[in-house]
């Protein structure tokens, strides 16, 4: 359980009587935004099978199930603190609520999907349409918080991902020169009702004049995405707040708007219980198409509350022009990276057929999907993934080189136990056994566990094992020591 205040049920049911009329069970809908919610994880597919994690998992004495809609995520108990875990700090999965996987799922992003994700930090939807898109192609993620953003890298890093162009400006002035885009997530800023379970304490926060204050925003991020949008392309607008005003008005609103040219389609997914979007709020009738909309309300499946609206550019629009690509040039020299990377850990040469090396910064190499496309504009804060510092001597792996390329390392390459592992993440030095003592070369090494690449660590001639664990690496900087009792994690 989790050591924070809970707001009491008769609070939290008082902030959102106002919905009342809108929910089948009111009963079992308090009954549920009372008590913890499940945590969510899905396993990042090119690492891992959700049965491999599952059992990885089991092993650690966390029982998980596959959700029923989504057979490659997990559910567990409430409060696992995944990122305390070696197998989260290695990439092999990430933790999403349930509810807010639903959206990508309706995104239907493919390979060769040019996808714009406008409010992306913190990262994990931009993750599952990274995944979606097979890490290739053109992914671009913006979002306006700084703050926010080096978490989304952070997230994106950890989990190996080559395919995104980072950018933060203001969603609703995301320039044309951007072009247009095959598919645009709105994961709008929202008053984040549907997250009460996990947040109890924002129910003091919520308010009528709150909701319309964020619609006004929502609506101009939605705008501009029907803007971004190729004709026939896909838009998702989502929220995890409950309140109409933020959720079918400001759908409404986009729609008469757009007079004809935008259609809002039926929002499904097979094997989870939802509701429709409401026709009706406030002395306002709305179009009966709204009920095309997707409520999920806490106690239908037993997740956070969450609305999905999916609407379509009509195919018959003219489209735009191409838009300039970004110049992403390689600096002389910089081939002879790979191969020492190559050399010195004995990496097939194919590795990096589908990538290429950019230097971005002075401080080193990021790789990209070769087939990564960006636009000139807005001016990208990062591409791909930043792999190898070159401004230190010697030059390093970085921790998301090493779990990105770890698994194919022959050489300079070592498996730690349970307690080095531990060691290993908690930064702390590691006793290494005789045998590793004896075959130990000085230097950098990849460690992992159970085969799955940690991080690098350094041998010094001493014979001592220092690790190089980052001490600010997203989510995992608690050490790799199991723990189940706080609250999940976004
Ligand atoms: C609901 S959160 C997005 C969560 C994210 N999609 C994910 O799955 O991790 C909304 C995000 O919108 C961002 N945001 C708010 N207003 C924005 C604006 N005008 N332009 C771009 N981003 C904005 C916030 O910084 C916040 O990160």
């Amino acid at each position: 359980m989790t050591g924070r205040r809970r707001t009491d049920p008769p609070a939290l049911r008082a902030s959102l009587t106002r919905y009342r009329d809108l929910i089948d069970d009111w009963p079992a809908f308090c009954e549920a935004i009372a008590r913890p919610q499940p945590t969510c994880l899905w396993a990042n597919p090119a690492r891992i099978t959700s049965g491999a994690l599952a059992d990885l998992l089991a092993e650690e004495g966390l029982a998980a199930e596959p959700l029923a809609w989504r057979p490659d995520s997990l559910r567990l108990v409430p409060g696992v603190r995944s990122g305390r875990f070696w197998w989260y700090c290695a990439g092999l999965a990430h933790a999403q609520e349930e509810a807010s996987q639903l959206p990508v799922t309706l995104l239907s992003a493919a390979p060769g999907h040019r996808v714009l994700d406008l409010c992306a930090a913190p990262g994990g939807k931009t993750a599952q349409i990274a995944c979606a898109l097979g890490n290739r192609g053109t992914l671009v993620a913006n979002d306006f918080a700084a703050e926010r953003i080096k978490a989304l890298v952070g997230n994106l890093d950890r989990l190996g991902i080559v395919n995104t162009t980072v950018t933060r400006v203001d969603g609703s002035n995301f320039p044309a020169a951007a072009g247009q885009f095959d598919r645009i997530l709105v994961d709008a800023p929202c008053s984040s009702e549907g997250t009460l379970r996990r947040n109890p304490d924002r129910a003091a926060d919520l308010n009528v004049a709150l909701s319309q204050r964020l619609a006004a925003r929502q609506r101009a991020l939605l705008r501009k995405a029907v803007q971004r949008c190729r004709p026939g392309g896909r838009i998702v607008y989502s929220t995890c707040t409950f309140a109409p005003e933020e959720n079918e008005l400001v759908v409404a609103d986009i729609l008469a708007e757009q007079g004809g040219r935008l259609r809002l389609c039926a929002a499904e997914v097979a094997g989870l219980k939802t509701a429709p979007g409401v026709t009706a709020w406030a002395g306002r009738a709305l179009d009966a198409s709204l009920a095309r909309c997707l409520r999920l309300w806490p106690h239908h499946n037993d997740t956070g509350g969450f609305f999905v609206a999916v609407l379509e550019k009509d195919p018959t629009l003219p489209g735009e022009p191409e838009p300039t690509p970004a110049a992403l040039t390689a600096e002389a020299g910089d081939e002879a990276w790979v191969e020492a990377l190559t050399a010195r850990y004995g990496l097939p040469e194919g590795l990096w057929q589908e990538l290429r090396i950019q230097r971005q910064t002075r401080r080193g190499l990021h790789l990209i999907a070769a087939d990564h496309r960006p636009p000139a504009a807005p001016a990208a804060e990062g591409r791909g993934l930043f792999f190898q510092r070159t401004n230190i001597r010697p030059p390093k792996l970085t921790t998301a080189g090493a779990l990105l390329f770890g698994a194919h390392a022959t050489r300079h390459r070592l498996e730690l136990s349970a307690a080095q592992r531990d060691a290993y993440l908690a930064r702390e030095d590691l006793v290494p056994s005789p045998r590793q003592v004896a075959e130990a070369v000085p230097g950098q090494v990849i460690v992992t566990h159970r085969g799955f690449p940690l991080g690098l660590a350094i041998w010094h001639r001493s014979g001592t094992l220092a690790s190089l664990f980052p001490s600010r690496w997203s989510g995992c900087a608690g050490g790799g020591r199991p723990s189940v009792e706080a609250e999940a994690e976004d």
